[in-house]
Protein backbone atom coordinates (compact mmCIF):
# COMPACT_ATOMS: atom_id res chain seq x y z
CA UNK A 1 0.00 0.00 0.00
CA UNK A 2 2.83 2.53 1.05
CA UNK A 3 4.79 1.14 -1.74
CA UNK A 4 1.72 2.01 -3.98
CA UNK A 5 1.74 5.65 -2.41
CA UNK A 6 5.00 6.43 -3.20
CA UNK A 7 5.17 5.02 -6.73
CA UNK A 8 1.83 7.14 -7.79
CA UNK A 9 3.71 10.46 -6.43
CA UNK A 10 6.81 10.14 -8.24
CA UNK A 11 4.63 8.90 -11.35
CA UNK A 12 2.70 12.38 -10.63
CA UNK A 13 5.44 14.90 -9.54
CA UNK A 14 8.86 12.89 -10.59
CA UNK A 15 10.34 13.31 -7.37
CA UNK A 16 12.93 10.77 -6.14
CA UNK A 17 11.76 8.65 -3.62
CA UNK A 18 14.98 8.82 -1.26
CA UNK A 19 13.13 12.64 -0.29
CA UNK A 20 10.95 11.43 2.46
CA UNK A 21 10.35 12.68 5.80
CA UNK A 22 12.78 10.35 7.94
CA UNK A 23 15.34 12.07 5.04
CA UNK A 24 16.38 14.35 8.10
CA UNK A 25 18.13 14.95 11.56
CA UNK A 26 17.31 12.95 14.30
CA UNK A 27 17.30 16.02 16.18
CA UNK A 28 14.25 17.59 13.84
CA UNK A 29 12.25 14.34 15.64
CA UNK A 30 13.43 14.99 19.44
CA UNK A 31 12.81 18.82 19.38
CA UNK A 32 9.07 17.48 18.19
CA UNK A 33 8.52 16.08 20.82
CA UNK A 34 9.70 17.68 23.22
CA UNK A 35 7.71 20.96 21.50
CA UNK A 36 5.09 18.68 21.89
CA UNK A 37 5.46 17.62 25.31
CA UNK A 38 5.59 21.23 26.08
CA UNK A 39 2.24 22.30 24.34
CA UNK A 40 3.83 24.10 21.63
CA UNK A 41 1.24 22.26 19.06
CA UNK A 42 -1.00 25.46 18.32
CA UNK A 43 2.28 27.77 18.41
CA UNK A 44 2.75 29.58 14.86
CA UNK A 45 6.16 29.85 13.41
CA UNK A 46 8.15 31.95 10.85
CA UNK A 47 11.29 30.25 9.14
CA UNK A 48 13.44 31.65 6.80
CA UNK A 49 15.91 29.91 4.76
CA UNK A 50 18.99 31.99 3.49
CA UNK A 51 22.54 31.92 2.72
CA UNK A 52 25.35 34.28 4.11
CA UNK A 53 27.97 34.30 1.73
CA UNK A 54 28.17 33.76 -2.43
CA UNK A 55 29.75 30.70 -3.24
CA UNK A 56 33.41 30.51 -5.33
CA UNK A 57 34.27 34.36 -4.27
CA UNK A 58 31.41 35.03 -6.39
CA UNK A 59 28.91 37.70 -5.59
CA UNK A 60 25.89 36.29 -6.79
CA UNK A 61 24.09 32.97 -6.68
CA UNK A 62 21.37 30.58 -8.77
CA UNK A 63 18.81 30.08 -6.31
CA UNK A 64 17.52 25.99 -7.20
CA UNK A 65 15.84 23.39 -5.64
CA UNK A 66 12.72 25.08 -4.87
CA UNK A 67 10.29 22.77 -6.69
CA UNK A 68 12.11 19.85 -5.34
CA UNK A 69 10.53 21.44 -1.97
CA UNK A 70 7.11 21.65 -2.80
CA UNK A 71 6.50 18.41 -4.29
CA UNK A 72 8.18 16.93 -1.13
CA UNK A 73 5.18 19.42 0.95
CA UNK A 74 3.28 17.69 -1.16
CA UNK A 75 3.93 13.88 0.11
CA UNK A 76 4.97 14.95 3.37
CA UNK A 77 3.75 12.42 6.03
CA UNK A 78 5.06 9.74 7.79
CA UNK A 79 4.59 5.95 7.32
CA UNK A 80 3.71 3.44 9.72
CA UNK A 81 7.13 1.67 8.74
CA UNK A 82 8.48 5.17 9.64
CA UNK A 83 6.47 5.54 12.52
CA UNK A 84 7.61 1.89 13.98
CA UNK A 85 11.27 2.63 13.06
CA UNK A 86 10.91 5.65 15.07
CA UNK A 87 9.57 3.94 17.97
CA UNK A 88 12.53 1.49 17.63
CA UNK A 89 14.76 4.24 17.79
CA UNK A 90 13.31 6.55 20.49
CA UNK A 91 12.04 4.10 22.82
CA UNK A 92 11.65 6.64 25.67
CA UNK A 93 8.66 8.20 24.08
CA UNK A 94 5.30 8.59 24.33
CA UNK A 95 3.47 6.07 22.55
CA UNK A 96 0.54 9.19 22.23
CA UNK A 97 3.09 11.24 20.32
CA UNK A 98 3.94 8.80 17.17
CA UNK A 99 -0.48 9.05 16.37
CA UNK A 100 0.26 12.80 16.67
CA UNK A 101 3.68 12.76 14.23
CA UNK A 102 1.02 10.19 12.51
CA UNK A 103 -1.36 12.82 11.78
CA UNK A 104 1.12 15.52 10.76
CA UNK A 105 1.22 17.02 6.91
CA UNK A 106 1.70 20.31 5.37
CA UNK A 107 -1.68 21.68 5.04
CA UNK A 108 -1.23 24.11 7.26
CA UNK A 109 2.45 25.32 5.92
CA UNK A 110 2.66 28.24 3.70
CA UNK A 111 5.53 28.63 1.08
CA UNK A 112 6.39 32.06 -0.09
CA UNK A 113 9.54 32.02 -2.05
CA UNK A 114 11.80 33.60 -4.75
CA UNK A 115 11.74 32.28 -8.24
CA UNK A 116 13.82 29.20 -8.89
CA UNK A 117 16.19 29.63 -11.43
CA UNK A 118 16.74 33.22 -9.82
CA UNK A 119 19.89 35.31 -9.29
CA UNK A 120 19.87 35.31 -5.28
CA UNK A 121 22.22 37.25 -2.64
CA UNK A 122 23.49 36.79 0.93
CA UNK A 123 20.73 37.29 3.38
CA UNK A 124 17.67 37.93 1.44
CA UNK A 125 15.62 34.74 2.76
CA UNK A 126 14.68 32.54 -0.76
CA UNK A 127 12.11 30.92 1.26
CA UNK A 128 9.83 31.75 4.15
CA UNK A 129 8.25 28.84 5.81
CA UNK A 130 5.14 29.80 7.67
CA UNK A 131 3.07 27.43 10.17
CA UNK A 132 2.72 25.05 13.02
CA UNK A 133 5.93 25.58 14.73
CA UNK A 134 6.79 22.08 14.69
CA UNK A 135 5.87 21.11 10.99
CA UNK A 136 7.98 24.35 10.30
CA UNK A 137 10.78 23.20 12.42
CA UNK A 138 10.05 19.34 10.93
CA UNK A 139 11.48 20.39 7.36
CA UNK A 140 14.28 22.45 8.04
CA UNK A 141 16.81 19.54 7.08
CA UNK A 142 15.48 18.43 3.73
CA UNK A 143 14.84 21.26 2.69
CA UNK A 144 18.65 22.57 3.09
CA UNK A 145 19.46 19.00 1.67
CA UNK A 146 17.10 20.17 -1.24
CA UNK A 147 18.15 23.66 -2.08
CA UNK A 148 22.32 23.57 -0.71
CA UNK A 149 23.43 21.22 -3.49
CA UNK A 150 21.49 22.38 -6.29
CA UNK A 151 21.89 26.03 -5.82
CA UNK A 152 25.79 25.22 -5.58
CA UNK A 153 25.73 23.26 -8.28
CA UNK A 154 23.28 25.67 -10.71
CA UNK A 155 25.42 28.37 -9.51
CA UNK A 156 28.77 26.40 -10.78
CA UNK A 157 27.18 25.56 -14.36
CA UNK A 158 26.16 29.07 -14.74
CA UNK A 159 29.64 30.41 -13.63
CA UNK A 160 31.12 27.85 -16.18
CA UNK A 161 28.62 28.61 -18.90
CA UNK A 162 29.74 32.61 -18.28
CA UNK A 163 33.29 31.61 -18.83
CA UNK A 164 32.59 29.47 -22.25
CA UNK A 165 30.55 32.04 -23.69
CA UNK A 166 28.21 30.35 -26.63
CA UNK A 167 30.60 27.36 -26.60
CA UNK A 168 28.48 24.20 -26.07
CA UNK A 169 28.84 22.56 -22.46
CA UNK A 170 28.47 18.98 -21.67
CA UNK A 171 28.06 17.43 -18.13
CA UNK A 172 30.16 14.40 -18.24
CA UNK A 173 30.38 14.35 -14.22
CA UNK A 174 28.32 10.68 -13.16
CA UNK A 175 31.94 8.70 -12.82
CA UNK A 176 33.00 11.43 -10.47
CA UNK A 177 29.72 12.65 -8.52
CA UNK A 178 29.33 12.46 -4.97
CA UNK A 179 27.32 9.01 -5.31
CA UNK A 180 24.51 8.37 -7.49
CA UNK A 181 22.37 10.39 -5.87
CA UNK A 182 24.50 13.36 -6.16
CA UNK A 183 25.09 12.55 -9.75
CA UNK A 184 21.69 12.59 -10.57
CA UNK A 185 21.21 16.02 -9.14
CA UNK A 186 24.49 17.49 -10.97
CA UNK A 187 23.36 16.31 -14.12
CA UNK A 188 19.73 18.20 -13.67
CA UNK A 189 21.07 21.29 -11.70
CA UNK A 190 24.00 21.22 -14.39
CA UNK A 191 21.57 22.03 -17.34
CA UNK A 192 19.40 24.48 -15.42
CA UNK A 193 22.82 26.72 -14.62
CA UNK A 194 23.09 26.36 -18.64
CA UNK A 195 25.08 23.16 -19.76
CA UNK A 196 23.51 21.68 -23.15
CA UNK A 197 23.61 18.49 -22.42
CA UNK A 198 24.56 15.34 -20.02
CA UNK A 199 26.37 12.59 -20.20
CA UNK A 200 23.95 10.62 -17.39
CA UNK A 201 21.46 8.59 -19.54
CA UNK A 202 19.20 7.93 -16.25
CA UNK A 203 19.07 12.21 -15.71
CA UNK A 204 18.32 12.33 -19.45
CA UNK A 205 14.95 9.93 -18.89
CA UNK A 206 14.17 11.34 -15.73
CA UNK A 207 14.49 14.82 -16.73
CA UNK A 208 13.57 14.60 -20.23
CA UNK A 209 17.28 16.77 -20.87
CA UNK A 210 19.28 16.06 -23.80
CA UNK A 211 22.31 13.23 -23.46
CA UNK A 212 25.58 13.40 -25.50
CA UNK A 213 28.54 11.49 -25.75
CA UNK A 214 31.69 10.40 -27.41
CA UNK A 215 33.63 7.41 -26.85
CA UNK A 216 36.23 5.92 -24.36
CA UNK A 217 40.27 5.43 -24.30
CA UNK A 218 39.08 1.53 -23.68
CA UNK A 219 37.25 1.76 -27.40
CA UNK A 220 40.43 2.51 -29.05
CA UNK A 221 42.73 0.21 -27.46
CA UNK A 222 40.53 -2.67 -27.97
CA UNK A 223 41.79 -2.29 -31.44
CA UNK A 224 45.28 -3.40 -32.48
CA UNK A 225 45.43 -3.68 -36.57
CA UNK A 226 44.03 -3.87 -39.43
CA UNK A 227 43.05 -7.41 -39.60
CA UNK A 228 40.69 -6.61 -36.34
CA UNK A 229 37.89 -5.13 -38.14
CA UNK A 230 35.43 -8.02 -39.11
CA UNK A 231 33.03 -5.76 -41.09
CA UNK A 232 34.26 -3.10 -43.42
CA UNK A 233 31.50 -2.56 -45.60
CA UNK A 234 29.57 0.60 -45.49
CA UNK A 235 26.11 1.58 -47.50
CA UNK A 236 26.42 5.17 -49.71
CA UNK A 237 24.18 7.81 -47.68
CA UNK A 238 22.12 8.28 -50.51
CA UNK A 239 22.48 5.23 -52.89
CA UNK A 240 22.06 1.88 -52.92
CA UNK A 241 25.96 0.74 -53.41
CA UNK A 242 28.44 0.08 -50.42
CA UNK A 243 31.89 -0.12 -50.15
CA UNK A 244 34.92 -1.02 -48.45
CA UNK A 245 35.37 2.29 -45.60
CA UNK A 246 38.88 0.94 -44.89
CA UNK A 247 40.23 0.80 -48.01
CA UNK A 248 38.93 3.96 -48.63
CA UNK A 249 40.38 5.71 -45.38
CA UNK A 250 43.68 4.17 -45.89
CA UNK A 251 43.78 5.54 -49.43
CA UNK A 252 42.91 8.78 -47.67
CA UNK A 253 45.68 8.40 -45.11
CA UNK A 254 48.48 7.81 -47.75
CA UNK A 255 47.47 10.87 -49.54
CA UNK A 256 47.18 12.84 -46.00
CA UNK A 257 50.37 11.83 -45.05
CA UNK A 258 52.89 14.54 -45.96
CA UNK A 259 50.21 17.15 -44.76
CA UNK A 260 50.96 16.10 -41.26
CA UNK A 261 54.48 15.30 -42.06
CA UNK A 262 53.94 11.86 -40.83
CA UNK A 263 55.13 8.83 -42.85
CA UNK A 264 52.43 6.41 -42.44
CA UNK A 265 54.41 3.72 -40.72
CA UNK A 266 54.12 6.23 -37.49
CA UNK A 267 50.37 5.82 -37.70
CA UNK A 268 48.58 3.66 -35.52
CA UNK A 269 46.60 1.14 -37.11
CA UNK A 270 44.87 0.00 -34.38
CA UNK A 271 43.62 3.78 -34.05
CA UNK A 272 42.25 3.75 -37.51
CA UNK A 273 40.64 0.49 -37.24
CA UNK A 274 38.59 1.79 -34.06
CA UNK A 275 37.66 5.10 -35.94
CA UNK A 276 36.30 2.94 -38.92
CA UNK A 277 34.31 0.46 -36.69
CA UNK A 278 33.18 3.29 -34.83
CA UNK A 279 31.83 5.31 -37.84
CA UNK A 280 30.45 2.27 -39.56
CA UNK A 281 27.95 2.00 -36.47
CA UNK A 282 27.42 5.88 -36.42
CA UNK A 283 27.74 6.97 -39.71
CA UNK A 284 25.92 10.29 -39.25
CA UNK A 285 27.53 10.91 -35.82
CA UNK A 286 31.20 10.26 -36.20
CA UNK A 287 33.35 11.55 -33.68
CA UNK A 288 36.51 10.47 -33.01
CA UNK A 289 38.70 10.57 -29.28
CA UNK A 290 41.88 11.64 -30.97
CA UNK A 291 44.55 11.31 -28.24
CA UNK A 292 45.65 8.00 -27.45
CA UNK A 293 48.64 7.75 -28.94
CA UNK A 294 49.74 11.15 -30.93
CA UNK A 295 47.06 13.49 -31.50
CA UNK A 296 49.18 15.11 -34.18
CA UNK A 297 50.95 12.80 -35.52
CA UNK A 298 48.15 9.32 -35.43
CA UNK A 299 45.16 10.66 -34.15
CA UNK A 300 44.10 13.83 -36.23
CA UNK A 301 45.55 11.97 -39.38
CA UNK A 302 43.23 8.96 -38.86
CA UNK A 303 40.61 11.30 -37.72
CA UNK A 304 40.61 13.25 -41.34
CA UNK A 305 41.37 10.01 -43.25
CA UNK A 306 37.82 8.30 -42.00
CA UNK A 307 36.21 11.72 -42.51
CA UNK A 308 37.08 12.04 -46.15
CA UNK A 309 36.47 7.95 -46.98
CA UNK A 310 33.09 8.87 -45.20
CA UNK A 311 32.76 12.14 -47.30
CA UNK A 312 33.20 9.71 -50.55
CA UNK A 313 29.87 8.07 -49.11
CA UNK A 314 27.92 11.08 -48.72
CA UNK A 315 28.42 11.67 -44.82
CA UNK A 316 29.67 14.79 -42.59
CA UNK A 317 31.96 13.74 -39.79
CA UNK A 318 31.14 15.77 -36.41
CA UNK A 319 34.33 15.88 -34.94
CA UNK A 320 37.07 15.06 -32.62
CA UNK A 321 37.59 14.90 -28.42
CA UNK A 322 40.87 15.84 -27.23
CA UNK A 323 41.24 14.79 -23.70
CA UNK A 324 45.16 15.20 -22.73
CA UNK A 325 47.82 17.72 -23.57
CA UNK A 326 47.91 21.33 -23.84
CA UNK A 327 44.42 21.76 -25.50
CA UNK A 328 44.57 25.31 -26.73
CA UNK A 329 47.38 24.29 -28.95
CA UNK A 330 46.03 20.91 -29.64
CA UNK A 331 42.85 22.53 -31.02
CA UNK A 332 44.48 24.97 -32.95
CA UNK A 333 46.95 23.26 -34.81
CA UNK A 334 43.86 20.53 -35.70
CA UNK A 335 41.81 23.60 -36.67
CA UNK A 336 44.32 24.51 -38.78
CA UNK A 337 44.13 20.99 -40.36
CA UNK A 338 41.26 20.84 -40.83
CA UNK A 339 41.19 24.53 -42.62
CA UNK A 340 43.66 23.04 -44.89
CA UNK A 341 41.51 19.75 -46.23
CA UNK A 342 38.64 22.21 -46.43
CA UNK A 343 40.27 24.68 -48.65
CA UNK A 344 42.45 21.86 -50.78
CA UNK A 345 39.51 19.55 -51.46
CA UNK A 346 37.01 21.95 -51.63
CA UNK A 347 34.81 20.83 -48.92
CA UNK A 348 34.00 24.12 -46.66
CA UNK A 349 31.96 21.93 -43.31
CA UNK A 350 35.28 20.39 -43.06
CA UNK A 351 37.00 23.54 -41.20
CA UNK A 352 34.25 24.16 -39.07
CA UNK A 353 34.52 20.35 -37.90
CA UNK A 354 33.64 20.11 -33.88
CA UNK A 355 36.88 20.52 -31.74
CA UNK A 356 35.64 19.14 -28.15
CA UNK A 357 37.71 19.21 -25.29
CA UNK A 358 38.56 17.26 -22.04
CA UNK A 359 40.21 16.60 -18.95
CA UNK A 360 40.05 18.11 -15.41
CA UNK A 361 38.41 21.14 -16.81
CA UNK A 362 37.19 23.90 -14.19
CA UNK A 363 36.85 27.67 -14.55
CA UNK A 364 39.81 28.94 -14.61
CA UNK A 365 40.83 26.62 -17.42
CA UNK A 366 38.24 27.39 -19.74
CA UNK A 367 38.95 31.69 -18.74
CA UNK A 368 43.42 30.52 -19.29
CA UNK A 369 42.36 29.13 -22.87
CA UNK A 370 39.87 32.03 -23.61
CA UNK A 371 43.04 33.90 -23.74
CA UNK A 372 45.31 31.56 -25.77
CA UNK A 373 42.72 32.07 -28.74
CA UNK A 374 41.82 28.37 -28.58
CA UNK A 375 39.80 26.95 -31.07
CA UNK A 376 37.21 24.85 -29.38
CA UNK A 377 33.70 24.71 -29.57
CA UNK A 378 32.61 22.24 -26.92
CA UNK A 379 33.93 21.49 -23.33
CA UNK A 380 33.23 17.61 -21.64
CA UNK A 381 33.67 18.88 -17.94
CA UNK A 382 33.20 15.92 -14.94
CA UNK A 383 34.73 16.34 -12.20
CA UNK A 384 35.37 20.11 -10.61
CA UNK A 385 32.18 20.62 -11.98
CA UNK A 386 30.07 18.12 -10.74
CA UNK A 387 31.69 18.26 -6.97
CA UNK A 388 31.97 21.65 -6.97
CA UNK A 389 35.77 21.40 -5.84
CA UNK A 390 35.96 25.50 -5.77
CA UNK A 391 33.68 25.06 -2.85
CA UNK A 392 32.22 21.60 -2.06
CA UNK A 393 28.96 23.38 0.11
CA UNK A 394 26.32 26.61 0.41
CA UNK A 395 25.85 27.27 3.84
CA UNK A 396 22.39 27.76 3.28
CA UNK A 397 20.77 28.09 6.47
CA UNK A 398 17.37 27.86 8.57
CA UNK A 399 16.26 30.21 11.20
CA UNK A 400 13.24 31.05 13.48
CA UNK A 401 12.37 34.60 13.18
CA UNK A 402 8.97 34.85 14.61
CA UNK A 403 6.68 33.00 16.64
CA UNK A 404 3.37 33.66 17.57
CA UNK A 405 3.00 37.22 15.75
CA UNK A 406 6.56 37.89 18.01
CA UNK A 407 9.70 38.37 16.15
CA UNK A 408 12.83 36.47 17.42
CA UNK A 409 15.87 37.35 17.00
CA UNK A 410 19.28 34.85 17.03
CA UNK A 411 22.59 37.12 18.56
CA UNK A 412 26.24 36.69 17.53
CA UNK A 413 29.42 37.67 17.90
CA UNK A 414 29.70 37.42 14.17
CA UNK A 415 27.60 40.21 13.18
CA UNK A 416 26.78 38.32 9.61
CA UNK A 417 25.55 35.82 12.15
CA UNK A 418 23.04 37.96 13.27
CA UNK A 419 19.30 36.88 12.13
CA UNK A 420 17.36 39.69 10.67
CA UNK A 421 14.08 39.39 12.99
CA UNK A 422 9.84 39.36 12.07
CA UNK A 423 8.24 38.59 8.49
CA UNK A 424 9.81 40.45 5.57
CA UNK A 425 8.93 41.20 2.03
CA UNK A 426 11.88 41.32 -0.67
CA UNK A 427 12.12 44.05 -3.51
CA UNK A 428 14.02 44.05 -6.24
CA UNK A 429 14.50 47.59 -7.13
CA UNK A 430 15.92 48.32 -10.82
CA UNK A 431 17.77 51.09 -12.59
CA UNK A 432 16.73 52.55 -16.14
CA UNK A 433 19.44 50.59 -17.92
CA UNK A 434 17.23 47.48 -16.48
CA UNK A 435 20.08 46.00 -14.48
CA UNK A 436 19.01 45.51 -11.05
CA UNK A 437 20.49 47.93 -8.34
CA UNK A 438 19.59 46.79 -4.84
CA UNK A 439 17.43 43.97 -3.07
CA UNK A 440 15.61 45.80 -0.31
CA UNK A 441 14.02 43.89 2.47
CA UNK A 442 11.00 45.68 4.35
CA UNK A 443 8.85 45.14 7.86
CA UNK A 444 5.81 43.12 6.27
CA UNK A 445 3.56 45.92 6.91
CA UNK A 446 5.73 48.47 5.28
CA UNK A 447 3.80 49.90 1.95
CA UNK A 448 6.31 48.51 -0.80
CA UNK A 449 8.44 51.20 -2.56
CA UNK A 450 6.95 52.27 -5.75
CA UNK A 451 8.96 53.23 -9.24
CA UNK A 452 9.77 56.82 -9.72
CA UNK A 453 9.89 57.38 -5.74
CA UNK A 454 13.30 57.85 -3.50
CA UNK A 455 13.49 55.20 -0.70
CA UNK A 456 16.14 55.17 1.60
CA UNK A 457 18.22 51.54 1.53
CA UNK A 458 20.14 50.84 4.03
CA UNK A 459 23.14 48.37 5.11
CA UNK A 460 21.23 45.93 7.82
CA UNK A 461 24.48 46.38 9.95
CA UNK A 462 26.62 49.26 9.20
CA UNK A 463 25.09 52.55 10.27
CA UNK A 464 26.70 54.70 7.61
CA UNK A 465 25.69 52.91 5.02
CA UNK A 466 22.68 53.94 3.36
CA UNK A 467 21.58 55.46 -0.16
CA UNK A 468 18.97 56.96 -2.08
CA UNK A 469 17.26 54.81 -4.80
CA UNK A 470 14.69 55.85 -7.11
CA UNK A 471 13.95 52.54 -8.65
CA UNK A 472 12.53 52.49 -12.66
CA UNK A 473 10.94 49.20 -11.70
CA UNK A 474 10.36 47.57 -8.66
CA UNK A 475 10.41 43.59 -8.35
CA UNK A 476 8.49 41.79 -5.69
CA UNK A 477 10.55 38.96 -5.52
CA UNK A 478 8.06 36.49 -3.41
CA UNK A 479 5.40 34.58 -4.38
CA UNK A 480 2.96 31.60 -2.56
CA UNK A 481 4.22 28.50 -3.65
CA UNK A 482 2.37 26.49 -1.21
CA UNK A 483 -1.19 27.10 0.83
CA UNK A 484 -3.82 25.10 2.23
CA UNK A 485 -2.20 21.87 1.63
CA UNK A 486 -2.38 22.99 -2.30
CA UNK A 487 0.89 23.56 -4.81
CA UNK A 488 -0.16 27.17 -5.99
CA UNK A 489 2.07 27.41 -8.64
CA UNK A 490 2.48 24.56 -11.66
CA UNK A 491 5.60 23.04 -11.01
CA UNK A 492 7.91 24.10 -14.15
CA UNK A 493 9.97 21.84 -16.41
CA UNK A 494 13.53 22.25 -16.87
CA UNK A 495 13.80 24.14 -19.57
CA UNK A 496 12.02 26.61 -18.14
CA UNK A 497 14.06 26.37 -15.31
CA UNK A 498 17.38 27.38 -17.34
CA UNK A 499 15.50 30.07 -19.28
CA UNK A 500 15.08 31.80 -15.86
CA UNK A 501 18.62 31.55 -15.40
CA UNK A 502 19.45 32.86 -18.46
CA UNK A 503 17.31 36.03 -18.15
CA UNK A 504 18.00 36.76 -14.31
CA UNK A 505 21.39 36.67 -14.66
CA UNK A 506 21.35 39.18 -18.00
CA UNK A 507 19.46 41.68 -15.23
CA UNK A 508 22.95 41.40 -13.15
CA UNK A 509 25.87 44.28 -13.95
CA UNK A 510 28.45 42.34 -15.63
CA UNK A 511 31.50 43.67 -12.96
CA UNK A 512 29.11 41.79 -9.90
CA UNK A 513 29.04 38.76 -12.10
CA UNK A 514 33.34 38.92 -13.10
CA UNK A 515 35.36 36.32 -12.07
CA UNK A 516 38.15 38.32 -10.49
CA UNK A 517 37.62 40.64 -7.11
CA UNK A 518 33.42 41.35 -8.37
CA UNK A 519 31.96 44.16 -6.97
CA UNK A 520 29.66 43.35 -4.41
CA UNK A 521 25.39 43.68 -4.74
CA UNK A 522 24.12 45.46 -2.40
CA UNK A 523 21.19 43.73 -0.12
CA UNK A 524 20.07 46.15 2.09
CA UNK A 525 16.52 46.88 4.61
CA UNK A 526 14.39 49.77 5.07
CA UNK A 527 14.89 52.56 7.82
CA UNK A 528 11.70 50.80 9.73
CA UNK A 529 13.39 47.44 9.36
CA UNK A 530 16.42 48.77 10.19
CA UNK A 531 15.34 50.16 13.68
CA UNK A 532 13.17 47.56 14.17
CA UNK A 533 15.93 45.09 14.00
CA UNK A 534 18.59 47.49 16.48
CA UNK A 535 16.23 47.88 18.87
CA UNK A 536 15.29 44.19 19.01
CA UNK A 537 19.30 43.34 19.03
CA UNK A 538 19.72 45.59 22.21
CA UNK A 539 16.50 44.88 24.29
CA UNK A 540 18.18 41.34 23.47
CA UNK A 541 21.63 42.01 24.11
CA UNK A 542 22.60 41.98 27.85
CA UNK A 543 24.11 44.82 29.42
CA UNK A 544 27.03 43.57 30.68
CA UNK A 545 29.52 45.08 34.08
CA UNK A 546 32.74 45.55 34.16
CA UNK A 547 34.51 45.16 37.49
N1 LIG B 1 46.47 25.39 -22.81
C1 LIG B 1 46.10 25.15 -21.56
N2 LIG B 1 46.00 26.15 -20.68
C2 LIG B 1 45.65 25.93 -19.41
N3 LIG B 1 45.37 24.72 -18.92
C3 LIG B 1 45.43 23.67 -19.76
C4 LIG B 1 45.80 23.83 -21.10
N4 LIG B 1 45.78 22.63 -21.69
C5 LIG B 1 45.41 21.74 -20.75
N5 LIG B 1 45.19 22.35 -19.58
C6 LIG B 1 44.82 21.76 -18.29
O1 LIG B 1 46.02 21.33 -17.69
C7 LIG B 1 45.88 20.08 -17.03
C8 LIG B 1 46.83 19.07 -17.65
O2 LIG B 1 46.71 17.87 -16.97
P1 LIG B 1 47.90 16.85 -16.81
O3 LIG B 1 49.10 17.54 -16.32
O4 LIG B 1 47.39 15.70 -16.04
O5 LIG B 1 48.25 16.51 -18.31
P2 LIG B 1 47.63 15.47 -19.28
O6 LIG B 1 47.69 16.11 -20.58
O7 LIG B 1 46.32 15.00 -18.78
O8 LIG B 1 48.65 14.33 -19.21
P3 LIG B 1 48.44 12.82 -19.52
O9 LIG B 1 48.76 12.67 -20.96
O10 LIG B 1 49.39 12.17 -18.61
O11 LIG B 1 47.01 12.47 -19.21
C9 LIG B 1 44.41 19.71 -17.19
O12 LIG B 1 43.71 20.11 -16.05
C10 LIG B 1 43.95 20.51 -18.39
O13 LIG B 1 42.58 20.84 -18.35
O1 LIG C 1 38.22 15.13 -16.54
P1 LIG C 1 36.81 15.36 -16.18
O2 LIG C 1 36.45 16.81 -16.14
O3 LIG C 1 36.38 14.63 -14.95
O4 LIG C 1 35.92 14.79 -17.43
C1 LIG C 1 35.55 13.47 -17.60
C2 LIG C 1 36.73 12.59 -17.88
O5 LIG C 1 36.29 11.30 -17.79
C3 LIG C 1 36.87 10.54 -18.83
O6 LIG C 1 38.09 9.98 -18.55
P2 LIG C 1 38.63 9.50 -17.14
O7 LIG C 1 38.89 10.70 -16.31
O8 LIG C 1 37.72 8.46 -16.57
O9 LIG C 1 40.00 8.83 -17.52
P3 LIG C 1 41.29 9.58 -18.03
O10 LIG C 1 41.53 10.75 -17.13
O11 LIG C 1 42.33 8.57 -17.91
O12 LIG C 1 40.99 10.01 -19.42
C4 LIG C 1 37.00 11.55 -19.94
O13 LIG C 1 37.94 11.16 -20.88
C5 LIG C 1 37.33 12.81 -19.25
O14 LIG C 1 38.70 13.01 -19.18
O1 LIG D 1 30.99 10.75 -23.84
C1 LIG D 1 32.12 11.06 -23.45
O2 LIG D 1 33.01 11.46 -24.19
C2 LIG D 1 32.42 10.97 -21.98
C3 LIG D 1 31.49 10.60 -21.06
C4 LIG D 1 31.80 10.54 -19.73
C5 LIG D 1 33.06 10.85 -19.32
N1 LIG D 1 33.98 11.22 -20.20
C6 LIG D 1 33.68 11.28 -21.52
MG1 LIG E 1 40.61 12.18 -16.33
Amino acid sequence: MEDQKSTSHEKKLGQNGIVQPLLTDLYQITMAYAYWKSCKCDDIAVFDLYFRKNPFQGEFTIFAGLEECIKFLDKFSYSQSDLHYLKQILPSIEEEFFNFLGSLTAKDITIYAIEEGSVVFPRIPLIRVEGPLIVAQLLETTFLNLVNYASLMATNAARYRMAAGNLTLLEFGLRRAQGPDGGLSASKYAYIGGFDATSNVLAGKLFNIPVKGTHGHAYITAFTNLSDLKTVELQHKDESESKDLLELAKRWRTELAPIFKVLVAEISDGELVAFISFAIAFPHQFIALVDTYDVIKSGLPNFCAVALALNDLGYQACGVRIDSGDLAYLSIVSRKYFTEISDKYDLPWFKDLMIMASNDINEETILSLNDQDHKIDCFGIGTHLVTCQKQPALGCVYKLVELNSKARIKLSQDVSKVTIPGKKEVYRLYGESGHSLVDLLQKGDESPPEPGKKVLCRHPFEESKRAFVTPSKVEKLYKVYWKNGEICKPIRNMQEIRERVKRSMKTLRSDIKRNLNPTPYKVSVSDKLYSFLHDLWLQNAPIGELS
